[in-house]
């Protein structure tokens, strides 16, 4: 036993029926002074809390140098107005928000210090929101909160009869979504109850509950923290149940008014009810009365308040009346009182005992994953995965979905593009016909015609017009892609051009051209009739020459293309693309799962609850990482048996570093999905960052231009994007078959990698540091 646990009363043993005496409790511990050891024997121990919200400009003080103790054993009532502040004052004692100055002990230990128990299983919480699995059932969601707490199953299903019984909960097979409001509300106190912690924080317990209910859960509060094992703190709206507290702190204006047991506020304030209580010290702080005695006392007795038989206070005989805050020489509240009450009120408190508790390391933080949390975790995201089967054929199909729709709609050559041909070599008839003859072998007449059967060999479609002005009236009215014009005598002048070889006269060359005028608004299209003309072009002259038993390679221009080193000779976009888009996919699709999961975890308050009961931020992440691994195993062989196997998009690499790569590029989408969740705070929010990096990510990291192409400023940082190096060395195994020994493949695991540490460390960081 230390210096100031010496000479206090014990907590369980050598009492009358075990049950603590706490007013010589009290008498002992106001003459001690406050250190460390004296703040860690309280449950709950806090002094001078400030808490702002808000920005330095514009502050808004909720908690002004506020003091409060809370013995272990006792149950503490934490009254004020709504908005005061209680919720705040608790999640700050959970380790859930951080007090912008002040010190918090609790249970011995700050929250989040070792050996705390907060966050832990030696503590209970019962948030204010339901924060519960509405797809699980009354039995799934007690068992959850015990795996966490590390109870075994058995243990649970008995200590489940009891609460459903104690709170009157219907059936354990009933779905927690299809509770009532009270009945959530009684649920998430079971989840509290589960493991009988040593501290029981409740947010709020008896909303919407009945009174004899209400009363049944006060009774089990006053018998659990009958032998000290327990202590309770509870906010409730409604005053007057606090009767059962041992101790109420009465909130106001950022600072408790009182920290009395409920019969010593009402006898010292000679009022009936605990509501006339708080009126009256609520009236005193309004007028500016940072004290009690004789200011007290002239306060009250210019008041007419109700219930106040005799204005003056009565403070001599009141010896063991207490606010054990008070007792440490650092409280400033309200009703400090004793011999300092004529004493000026105190501005400059002295500083507060040195903290000896050590923080936890960063690697303490990262080395925590145990057992029954992983367990826990994995069990109930499978869980959820199996409740909401619907959702989840969905988040496996849409991938497929999209591959299948880039290869059929992206990267083939457009088809049946129209052409306005003014061909002067047709007769009057013909033109009407639409016809124009094709006269084959080693024969020169209407040559037009004989080519504009190799331009229609390539899915373009031909229709004429009388005259050039007409060809292009169309063309400029959208209706074609281009207009192309024969001369009367092309043939003969297409046949004098050879024939003259170098002496052929400019007139004849003139003749034997014909005129092309395209619509390049559109560079695909323009491009493709531009190339398409001119191979055209090549296979009429090559079959014309073949006709006539001389030799094609005459008409070639005189360059030969040789098979291609990588690639296809003639390649097409949806090859070229299909690497970045198949990662982009599997990137964005764990990028929204991830983040969806979290956020839902976040927004129904259920995160924070875990994180109180002990899971780390890293177990939250290993458990999604474990789960949503095996969605995305189904997503990465869905999409690549439609990419090769249905598609035959070309893939000339080893399959396993195809596989592996994106299954690494997924891994990277989900833990940037964690960040996404961990950064913001609903889901609007993160659907405008998702959808912020996708354009970005999708211009900027060569998936549908190479990145040899773009501004020299954006080179440079495109390089190091999450998706440039994955996707070329994807193009890589896919295109030029090159496996992991390439510089170039295997740049794009290790990028890919560093990008994953890069988004872990960020959500770590995040989860651990982002409070209030
Ligand atoms: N994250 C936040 N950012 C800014 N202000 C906040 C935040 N959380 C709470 N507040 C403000 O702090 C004040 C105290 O809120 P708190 O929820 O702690 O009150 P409370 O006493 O628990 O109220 P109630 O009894 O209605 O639950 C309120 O004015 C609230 O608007």
């Amino acid at each position: 036993m230390d210096a100031e646990t010496e000479g206090l009363p014990p907590l369980q043993s050598e009492t009358t029926n075990n049950v603590i005496d706490w007013k010589a409790r009290r008498k002992i511990l106001k003459s001690q002074p406050s250190t460390v050891a004296t703040r860690r024997q309280q449950a709950v121990c806090v002094r001078r809390a400030h808490k702002i919200y808000g920005t330095k400009k514009n502050p808004n003080v909720i908690l002004d140098g506020l003091n409060m103790t809370v013995p272990k054993g006792t149950i503490y009532g934490l009254l004020g107005a709504s908005g005061c502040g209680k919720t705040t004052l608790l999640s700050c004692i959970v380790g859930r928000r951080r007090l912008n100055s002040g010190e918090i002990w609790v249970l011995g230990g700050r929250p989040g210090s070792k050996g705390s128990g907060v966050p832990g299983p030696r503590i209970g919480y019962m948030p204010q929101e339901i924060a519960l699995y509405g797809e699980f059932t009354i039995r799934e969601t007690l068992i959850y909160f015990g795996w966490i707490y590390g109870m075994s199953t058995d243990d649970v299903d008995e200590k489940t009869d009891f609460l459903l019984k104690m709170l009157q909960l219907p059936n354990a097979s009933r779905f927690v979504k299809n509770l009532s409001g009270g009945q959530q509300r009684r649920m998430s106190l079971a989840a509290a109850l589960i493991h009988e912690p040593e501290l029981l924080i409740l947010d709020e317990p008896t909303v919407g509950v009945d009174p004899v209910l209400r009363q049944t859960i006060w009774d089990y509060l006053v018998e659990i923290t009958k032998f000290g094992r327990t202590t309770v703190i509870i906010t409730t709206h409604y005053i007057d149940e606090t009767r059962q507290a041992h101790m109420i702190g009465l909130m106001r204006g950022g600072k408790f008014l009182a920290e009395e047991s409920p019969d010593d506020l009402l006898r010292k304030y000679q009022a009936e009810s605990l509501e006339d209580v708080f009126l009256k010290l609520s009236v005193m702080q309004n007028m500016g009365k940072r004290r009690r005695s004789s200011i007290a006392k002239e306060v009250i007795e210019s008041m007419q308040l109700p219930g106040m038989a005799n204005p003056a206070l009565d403070l001599s005989h009141d010896d063991d009346h207490g606010e054990i805050s008070g007792e440490f020489g650092d409280n400033i509240s309200m009703s400090s009182r004793g011999p300092d009450l004529a004493s000026p009120p105190i501005i400059h408190a002295p500083p507060l005992p040195p903290d000896d508790e050590p923080e936890y390391s960063c690697w303490d933080y990262l080395s925590i994953l145990k057992k029954n949390h992983m367990k826990a975790l994995i069990w109930k995201n499978f869980l959820w995965m199996w409740r909401n089967v619907g959702v989840m054929a969905f988040i496996i199909g849409l991938p497929v979905a999209q591959i299948i729709l880039f290869c059929l709609a992206i990267g083939h050559d457009p088809t049946g593009l129209k052409i306005a041909v003014t061909n002067h070599e047709l007769s009057e008839a013909q033109l009407n016909q639409q016809h124009c003859p094709i006269y084959r072998g080693c024969n020169y007449t209407m040559l037009s015609c004989r080519y504009l059967e190799f331009l229609k060999n390539r899915s373009v479609i031909i229709q004429y017009y009388g005259t050039e002005d007409e060809a292009a009236e169309v063309v400029r009215r959208g209706k074609a892609w281009g207009a192309i014009s024969f001369s009367h005598n092309y043939t003969e002048s297409l046949v004098d051009r050879t024939d003259f070889g170098q002496n052929v006269p400019d007139s004849i060359l003139e003749f034997a051209a014909m005129n092309v005028n395209l619509d390049m608004s559109n560079q695909q299209i323009g491009t493709l009739l531009y190339r398409d003309i001119q191979y055209a072009y090549a296979d009429f002259i090559e079959n014309i020459l073949k006709d006539c038993q001389l030799n094609p390679a005459i008409g070639h221009i005189p360059i030969t293309w040789n098979e291609p080193i990588y690639g296809d000779a003639i390649p097409n976009f949806t090859n070229f693309a299909a690497a970045g888009v198949q990662l982009t996919i599997i990137f964005f699709l764990s990028v929204a799962l991830t983040s969806g999961a979290m956020l839902i975890e976040r927004n129904e308050g259920i995160l924070e609850r875990c994180l109180v009961s002990g899971i780390t931020g890293v177990e939250i992440l290993c458990g999604h990482v474990v789960t949503q691994f095996l969605v995305m195993c189904f997503q990465t062989t869905l999409v690549l048996i439609f990419s090769f196997s249905v598609f035959e998009l070309t893939i000339r690499g080893e399959l396993l570093w195809v596989v592996l790569l994106v299954l690494e590029t997924g891994f990277c989408g989900m833990t940037f999905g964690f960040v996404i969740s961990c950064a913001v705070d609903n889901e609007r929010s993160a659907t405008y960052m998702a959808l912020g990096s996708f354009l970005p990510l999708i211009l900027l990291c060569g998936i549908i231009w190479p990145i040899e192409g773009m501004h020299p400023l954006l080179k440079a940082p495109a390089l190091f994007l999450p998706l440039t190096k994955s996707t070329e060395s994807l193009r890589s195994i896919l295109q030029r078959g090159w496996s992991i020994n390439n510089p170039n493949v295997y740049f794009g695991f290790i990028s890919t990698g560093i990008w994953i540490l890069i988004f872990l460390t960020i959500s770590i960081l995040l989860l651990k540091f982002k409070k209030g």
